[in-house]
This record gives structure tokens, sequence and C-alpha cells, in this order.
């Protein structure tokens, strides 16, 4: 991996304004997934470490929160135009530690630099109100304030734009935050703190803590300092960090996991279905929670969608993200290949039929084949479980109402998909589908100026838009008696 600035390449944690290595002196290997070697090791810390990096937080909130919001957006904006300026080393680091395509790194990077100029703009636009009082003895406010010591734990599949679409809110809102990253991805973190630090970010605003994701978690749950957790991950460790919250009532956001419908009606464009579905289904080598997990197609164009979204599947280049080209890396690891191929023998077993790939890919290693499966049925694994990998399973309906009812049978409710050039059935299955997002003749959504989020088992609160400063705000209400 050569940068162009080796100082982004850091092996110690950004705790009270000091980098530092865990107080034992262990560390964490990080792996590149397409290649399986080590490129660097960080400091395996532990709640000792954590407990220091919440009270820098705590320590650094009065001044923080005292600056105006343009101060705090000046900084973000100067930390925004450092990740865009840097953007090329941010995406050698993604692309190194977490496998994605050099492009689709160098994708995320702007997509994250984008939540911090975003929500530099917020922070001046968190409005309270003035209420009509019921007596003329008092005049009622509303004002909004910072919900105080913030922390953030984030997943390997977006490194950069899961940090910044959590930091920058609760920055701009006047917080101040401990980051705990994954553990196969922390360089990109770490990369970002030294920005951050660079951009004149005062010590302590915040800390990155790199280790023990059980002791730094627990910490972080336990703290009462702690007032808010934002958590993006799988829903199983979202129900262990809500539950760890609960002595001490947390604010808490939480992006979870999901399992995508992606229904082609027989009066979609078929062509425009197709390129679609690839860009749902295989970004980042279908490791987001928003990609598309199941197809439900009409049976009058069943076979004709099958048999083009197969062909483009097949295309794609598959190789190392850094290799030109490639459209498909590797699995993020061994566990996750190993889902991949438990999904796609599950359905051969009960009847599906391969259309193209199945298999791991020649390269070996963490590599699978693009695949798309047909005559997939509810008793298959991928009809409840999220495969997190590149596997298109298709399903068979015949009507409207089948088609939202199968969309619907999930305790996930994250993100959902249609094609369908009919205005009414737009409408229909826009309000039906039980999902906080919906993407209609479209298969990508993500942006910073749209609400994201899940409901039912796919999590609490939203991110990105007007919305998502909200997270890190607590509404006060004052009430003045005038005489
Ligand atoms: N809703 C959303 O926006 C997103 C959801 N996800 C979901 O996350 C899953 C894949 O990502 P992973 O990183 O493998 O998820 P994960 O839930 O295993 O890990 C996410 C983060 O939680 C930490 N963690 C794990 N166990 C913990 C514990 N006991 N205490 C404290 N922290 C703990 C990990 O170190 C990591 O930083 C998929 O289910 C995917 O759908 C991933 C990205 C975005
Ligand atoms: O981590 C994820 O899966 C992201 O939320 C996906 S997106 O924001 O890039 O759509």
């Amino acid at each position: 991996m050569n940068l162009q600035n080796p100082g982004l390449l850091r092996s110690t944690n950004l705790i009270d304004g000091k980098w530092v290595g865990a107080d034992s002196g262990a560390t964490l290997t990080v792996v590149d997934p397409a290649s399986g070697e080590r490129i660097a090791e960080v400091p395996r810390c532990g709640a000792a470490e954590t407990r220091r990096a919440i009270a820098a937080a705590d320590a650094a909130l009065p001044a923080w929160r005292a600056l105006t919001a343009r101060q705090r957006g000046q900084l973000l904006l100067a930390w925004q135009r450092l990740i865009l300026d840097h953007a090329d080393d941010l995406a050698a680091l993604i692309t190194a530690e977490g496998g994605k395509p050099l492009s689709e790194a160098r994708g995320e990077a702007t997509y994250g630099a984008s939540f911090v100029e975003w929500f530099a703009e917020e922070g001046k636009r968190t409005y309270g109100e003035s209420i009509p009082s019921p007596n003329p003895a008092t005049r009622l406010l509303v004002v909004k304030q910072p919900v105080g010591v913030c922390a953030a734990i984030t997943p390997w599949n977006f490194p950069l734009a899961m940090i910044t679409r959590k930091v920058a809110p609760a920055l701009a809102a006047g917080c101040t935050v401990v980051v705990k990253p994954a553990e196969a991805t922390p360089l990109t973190a770490l990369a970002l703190a030294a920005l951050a630090e660079q951009a004149g970010f005062p010590a302590g605003v915040l800390n990155v803590v790199t280790g023990d994701p059980v002791a730094i978690g627990g910490e972080l749950c336990a703290s009462p300092i702690v007032k808010k957790l934002s958590f993006t991950g799988s829903t199983a460790v979202g129900r262990k960090l809500m539950a760890q919250c609960a002595p001490t009532i947390k604010k808490l956001s939480l992006e979870l996991g999901g399992n995508a419908p992606f229904i082609v009606f027989d009066d979609a464009d078929v062509d425009a279905a197709v390129e679609g579905a690839l860009v749902a289904k295989y970004r980042n080598t279908g490791q987001t929670c928003v990609c598309a997990n199941r197809f439900l197609v009409q049976a009058g164009i069943y076979e004709d969608f099958a048999s083009r979204f197969a062909a483009r599947a097949a295309e794609l280049k598959v190789g190392a993200g850094s290799e030109p080209g490639v459209a498909q890396g590797p699995l993020i690891n061994a566990a996750g290949l190993a889902k991949v191929e438990a999904h796609v023998a599950d359905a051969l077993a009960k009847g599906a039929r391969v259309l193209c790939g199945g298999a791991r890919h020649a390269r070996g290693g963490n590599f699978y084949q693009p695949t798309v499966l047909a005559d997939v049925t509810r008793d298959m694994q991928v009809a409840r479980e999220e495969t997190f990998g590149p596997l298109a399973p298709l399903f068979r309906f015949e009507r409207e109402e089948e088609a939202v009812a199968m969309a619907n049978d999930t305790e996930f409710g994250l993100a959902a998909y249609f094609y369908s050039r009919d205005i009414g059935r737009a409408w229909r299955v826009g309000e039906a589908l039980e999902y906080g997002m919906v993407g209609i003749n479209t298969g990508l959504i993500s942006n910073e100026v749209a609400p994201f989020g899940g409901i039912k088992q796919s999590g609490v609160g939203r991110e990105g838009s007007k919305y998502g400063i909200e997270e890190y705000l607590e509404v006060k209400y004052l009430c003045f008696a005038v005489g």
C-alpha cells in the first residue's frame, strides 16, 4: 500500500489529543482480505483506555459546546476539505483493509465527506420554537441542546462513511465523541482521526479506540458519562448493545441488518431493472445493509429478466480491489465466505437452479463468483437470512398482493426496491412496503440529504438528512413567568 501521505497510516489510537498504544502493549493484526497478508498492527485497547477516552470527551465538552455552530461548522468544513484532499490515500486504506474495489472506495471517501459538509451547515439550523402560552402570565420556549458525550460503534463495510455519518452530526450539534471502529478496518478510522486533528479539532473532541469490542463496548455502554450510543452493524449485536445501555437509559441510534426485497413487475422496463439489480446486489460485493437480498420477479417476465440479469452478473470482474477493472472484491473474511456458501448449498439442496456462479472463485481465498439462482422458494435460508455477499436468489410471483406479502414477510425493514411503470402501482406498493427506505425504479438510494434508517428489527433512528442531527440533540422546554 503506497500512500502519498504515509503519515495517514497510524498504528496508535487518538485519546485526549495524544497518540497512544494499548496499556498492555497488545496489538490487533490488520489483514488484507484479498491476500490474507498482514498489513498493519493497531492497539488492542480495552476498558481502561476506553475510560480515559470517555473522560477526555467529557473534559472537552464544555468548551466545545460553547463554540458557536458557525465555529464548529468551520472546523468540520476544514476536516471535509482534508478528507477530499486525501481521498486517494483514504481509498487505498479502505481497499487494503476492507477489500472493496478502489473505485468504490474512492466513492466512499467522497460520500463520507458529504456528511461532514452537510452537517457543518445543519448545525446552524438546530432551531427551537416559541409556543403560545395558555397562561397569560407565562411565555413558553423550546431550545435544542447537545446530548453530551457520545459513543459510536461502526462496521467494516463502510469504514469511513459510517464514521462521518455519526461523528459529523454529533460534533455539529456540540457533542464530543468516542469511536470504536470494526477490528477488521481500524486504519481508515485512525486516518480520519489524524485529519480531524490536522483540521484543528481540540483534544478530546474526537477520540478513536481500537481493540477488544466486548471490553470497549461494555465500557461505552456502562458509563453514565456517555449519554448516547450510535451503532451500525448486525441486529444481533444491536440487541446486545441496546440491553447494555438500558441501565443508564442512553439515547440510541441503531442501523442494523436488512433483508431487502427487489421486486420486478411485468410492466417494468426490464433493461433498467437489470441495471438497478446489479447495483442493488453487487455493490461492495453484496456487503451493504441495503443490498437486495431477495429478488421477487413477476411470472410474465421472469425468464427474460433472469437470463439478462445472470448474463450481466457473470461479466463482473472478480479480483483484488486494487486491480484495474475489478467490480467484485473478496468477502471480508472466511466467515463471510462460508455464509454465502451455506446459503447457496441450502438453496440448491432444496431445488434452486444455478444461472451463473454458484461456487468459490478460481482466485481462492475469500473470493466467490457473482451468483444468480433461479426457482428459489420461501423454505430456503436465503428467504429469511441476510446473505451479505454476491448471491442473488430469484423468487417468482403472480400477483401484486402476493409480491407485497412476500416482501414484507421478514423481521427486517431497512430498504426495499421495485420496478414498475404504472404510477398507481408505484403509489400502492410504495405505501404498502414495511421498510424505512424504498427505491422505485432505482437500485441506489443512499445520499447525505435523505433520512437513512429502518423499522422493525433493522433499527431505530435516522442518519443523514435534517433528521440526523436531531439524534444528537435534546429538546428543552423553558417556561418564563412574566408576572
Ligand atoms: N443498517 C446499516 O446501516 C448497516 C448494517 N450493517 C449490518 O452489520 C452486519 C455486518 O457488519 P459487521 O461489522 O459484521 O457487524 P457486527 O455487528 O459484527 O459489528 C459491527 C461493529 O460492532 C462491534 N461489535 C461486535 N460485537 C460487539 C459487542 N459485543 N460489543 C460491542 N461492539 C461489538 C464490531 O467490532 C464492529 O465495530 C450485517 O448484518 C449488516 O446488515 C452493516 C452496515 C450498515
Ligand atoms: O453500511 C452500509 O451498508 C451503508 O449504510 C450502505 S450505504 O449507506 O452506502 O447505502
